[in-house]
């Protein structure tokens, strides 16, 4: 069901830090910062040759990232994102197998315009899973 890697997500407690690491010490290219207010996020894009890095910071009084920078206030590895072909048939195949789909289990969408889903870490090897359409 799960195609390419689209992207790999650090949460950092301070956006412009993250990208003068990744701009700066790494020597990548990354995007301007996009505030994403429906999702609780500011986030940036670094482009590698063969997937994508997000930086997440938190945006907002509700921030979905905000219990995950108090237990890891340097940062860390949030979420890891797969493609997926069809959404809606995406989530139905996980919902049979008893899988948390997050939120109201309805598509958003994500940073890039496409429908998204989130999957809860504890059912996906304690990893947070996110699902993007493309
Ligand atoms: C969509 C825009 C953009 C894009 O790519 O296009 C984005 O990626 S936005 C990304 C931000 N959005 C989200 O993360 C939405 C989905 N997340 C959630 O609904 C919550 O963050 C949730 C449910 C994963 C955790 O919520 P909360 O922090 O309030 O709950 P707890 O702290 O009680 O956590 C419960 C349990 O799960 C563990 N946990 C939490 N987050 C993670 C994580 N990122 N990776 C691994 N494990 C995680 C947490 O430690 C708790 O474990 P416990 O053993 O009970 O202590
Ligand atoms: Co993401």
């Amino acid at each position: 069901m799960i195609g390419r890697l689209n992207h790999v997500a650090i949460a950092v407690p301070d956006l412009l830090a993250g990208v003068a690491v990744y701009r700066d010490t790494l020597g990548a290219n990354v995007s301007q910062p996009q505030p994403l207010p429906e999702h609780g996020v500011t986030v940036v894009f670094i482009e590698l040759p063969n997937t994508k890095i997000e930086l997440l910071e938190p945006l907002g009084e509700n921030s979905p990232i905000a219990a995950f920078l108090e237990k890891n206030p340097a940062g860390g590895m949030h979420h890891i994102c797969y493609e997926v072909e069809d959404i809606v048939a995406a989530k139905a195949r996980l919902k049979t197998q008893g899988a948390r789909v997050l939120g109201d289990g309805e598509p958003k969408t994500g940073a890039h315009g496409k429908p998204v889903l989130f999957l809860h870490p504890k059912d996906f090897t304690g990893t947070l899973v996110e699902l993007e359409q493309v």
